[in-house]
């Protein structure tokens, strides 16, 4: 999806954190952070947060080391329960996989994109203006749909994510009957079939006694996981049957090793088909997220992004792999600011500084999509050799690869102690396995920023305050409203700009 070819409103995006789901506050820590730049290794960075009352912890084992004083006295001040349920034969065990879902045919991808534009995690309206969101929702996505169709006609008519999210759940089935836990694997989407509400139902059919809930996204952000949990979070909330079964989530494991050597063996193999390897460089391409996520609701997503790639890099320094690397990220919607640099002025730079070789590498989902085979594929890749790349190549996404998925299936096994336990407080639990905790506690964990803002103010204030931000958010919608009608009666504006109406002739 090229940046100006997506319908949104993104001033709406005030924060990814809807007041009416918050929970009470709790302890938060922040341990470091860093900036990445092209070719200079950025060393560590920690996503490390902790609630006081339960302590649910984002964190990997690089990270764990360099907060090692820190969490060492908060585990110090925890009382260290054991994983509190044995897993007996008795147990019935799910895992669910989350993923976004995708159109399947042309005529999904209007109500595809209506479902993903209600999502509040997507789009944020000021409390006031909730009752909008539908509205709105299927104002953008009728607008949006023609270009979005094109996209996915593309790509063969249609989305290839469900039956690449099926064949993954299928292996990682397999995986798990080879290492002695029979398991039943369920695929929820978020956005289209089959939904998440489908898979929970099938859960209850089949009488599942331990889920394991897995979303398919390596690194946590509030507009993926985040936003697949909080629906969750809500089913579970309303049903006798999901109150009471054990559940734990993983919500994020760019960090496990499996992960990184599958990543580092696609990257060391596609080098290979270059003819000077060591001069290439190795971009790495995320999809974006607005920087509000970050900077405002305490979204891990860019820490956790930026970790992930130093941990890549680190494997292949081991196996002689110095390349130069860079990340940047894609698929921006709108005029606000997203997470930076953006792919596209990237690979303009680069090639304006003479670069010759780029292998892209899609970082931030493990399966083909629209925005691999279209964005990247063609988009980009005409847009480097336009800039005067002169060789371009592209790393699959994971898929099905073996080493990859063994390691989902590891992860899945050693986070079974720890289903129905309420917090997970064994160092060596934090240590090495995958990060747990239920849907509630993760859900928690990424409020911490949001509470550190300064307190409710009853005059009118500049700047980052919450009064300021609700009277935003009121201008921004009238603003809306006024634009959209002038819009619509003139002809002209930002969405013919963008190319989401045509322009008149
Ligand atoms: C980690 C991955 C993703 C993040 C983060 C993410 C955030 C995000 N996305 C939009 C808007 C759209 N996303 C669309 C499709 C889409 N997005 C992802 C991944 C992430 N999105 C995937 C895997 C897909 C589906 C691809 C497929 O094959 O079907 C779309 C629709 C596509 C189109 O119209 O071209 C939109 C729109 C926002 C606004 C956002 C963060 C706030
Ligand atoms: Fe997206």
């Amino acid at each position: 999806m090229a940046a100006e070819s997506i319908a949104m409103l993104p001033w709406t995006i005030s924060s990814a954190v809807p007041s009416d789901h918050r929970l009470p506050p709790r302890g938060g820590l922040h341990c470091g952070s860093h900036s990445h730049t092209s070719a200079a290794p950025a060393r560590n960075c920690v996503v490390a947060r902790y609630s006081s009352t339960q302590s649910a912890l984002l964190f990997s084992k690089n990270s764990l080391r360099k907060c090692l004083p820190p969490l060492k006295a908060l585990v110090a001040s925890e009382t260290l329960d054991a994983p509190s349920t044995p897993f007996s034969g008795e147990d019935k065990v799910g895992v669910l996989l989350l993923n976004l879902g995708g159109p399947e045919t042309l005529d999904d991808v209007q109500p595809f994109l209506f479902n993903l534009f209600a999502d509040p995690d997507i789009i944020r309206l000021p409390r006031l203006f909730r009752f909008l969101q539908k509205p709105l929702a299927q104002f953008i996505s009728v607008l949006r749909a023609p270009k979005s169709k094109e996209g996915y006609a593309s790509i063969g008519g249609g989305s290839p994510l469900r039956r690449i999210t099926d064949a993954q759940a299928e292996e990682l089935r397999k995986a798990l009957y080879a290492k002695d836990v029979p398991a039943k694997v369920y695929v929820g989407m978020r956005y289209w079939h089959p939904f998440t509400e489908e898979a929970i139902e099938q859960i209850k059919r089949d009488g599942i006694t331990k889920l394991v809930v897995l979303p398919l996204y390596p690194q946590f952000s509030i507009s993926t996981s985040g936003s697949s949990l909080r629906l969750l979070e809500s089913i579970f909330r309303e049903d006798e049957y999901l109150v009471n079964m054990q559940h734990t989530v993983i919500p994020s494991w760019y960090q496990r090793e499996g992960y990184i050597t599958a990543m580092a063996n696609l990257i060391e193999k596609e080098l290979q088909c270059f003819d000077s390897p060591e001069k290439v460089m190795i971009f790495f391409s995320a999809h974006g997220v607005p920087l509000a996520y970050v900077e405002e609701a305490g979204d891990p997503y860019k820490a956790e992004m930026e970790e992930c790639i130093d941990l890549i890099m680190e494997e292949l320094e081991k196996r002689k792999i110095t390349n130069a690397y860079t990340l940047a990220y894609q698929s921006r919607v709108g005029p606000v600011e997203w997470l930076k640099p953006y792919t596209d002025e990237t690979i303009i730079e680069l090639g304006k500084k003479g670069v010759k070789r780029l292998l892209a590498v899609p970082i931030s989902f493990v399966s083909e999509h629209i925005e691999t085979l279209e964005e990247i594929d063609v988009e980009y890749k005409e847009l480097a050799l336009k800039s005067g790349i002169e060789v371009w190549g592209r790393v699959p996404a994971l898929g099905c690869e073996p080493t990859f998925i063994s390691d989902l299936a590891d992860a899945v096994i050693e986070s079974l102690p720890y289903v129905g336990a309420m917090a997970v407080s064994h160092l060596e639990a934090r240590q090495s396995l995958v990060p747990l905790g239920s849907v509630e506690e993760l859900l928690a964990t990424y409020d911490s920023q949001r509470r550190e803002l300064p307190a409710p103010v009853t005059v009118w204030e500049w700047g980052w305050t919450k009064s300021a931000e609700t009277w935003n958010g009121r201008a921004a919608m009238l603003a809306v409203v006024v634009l959209l009608v002038l819009e619509v009666t003139t002809g002209e504006g930002f969405l013919h700009q963008w190319g989401i109406l045509p322009l008149h002739r």
